[in-house]
């Protein structure tokens, strides 16, 4: 199986599984500086990047974007000055599921690029 960040999102589908409690230690290992967030019972990944400024931030914001569109699979994304907020979950089991271990993985691959990083 790839590595979490050469890896490519499948479908979201509404009767896909949920990460299981076995799979859940071992894919958040790989993925070291997200942290798991509980808001309304649906589970989250979520980490904050610094930036120097709005520019930056927003830059990064529309680079994710960019491989949202791409995989078919999207993040929640708070800009503010100085710092972006990526958040991963899917929406479809109100949970989290490989996908967004894939996406966190290639968010951190975008970042090791972005412009502007403090
Ligand atoms: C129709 C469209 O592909 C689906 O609604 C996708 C869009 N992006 C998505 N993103 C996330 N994070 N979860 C989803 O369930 C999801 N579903």
């Amino acid at each position: 199986m790839n590595a979490l960040n050469q890896a490519h999102c499948e479908a979201c589908r509404a009767d896909a599984p949920q990460v299981s409690d076995e799979e859940l230690p071992i894919l958040i290992k790989q993925i070291p500086d997200w942290n798991i967030e509980v808001r309304d019972g649906i589970m989250q990944l979520e980490k904050v990047f610094l930036f120097k400024n709005f520019k930056f931030a927003l830059a990064f914001t529309n680079a994710v974007g960019e491989i949202a569109e791409a995989e078919g699979h999207h993040p929640g994304l708070l800009t503010e000055w100085g710092s972006v907020t990526v958040t991963w979950w899917s929406h479809s089991i109100k949970g989290l599921h490989r996908n967004d271990f894939i996406m966190a993985a290639r968010t951190d691959e975008v970042a090791k690029t972005a412009e502007g990083r403090k």
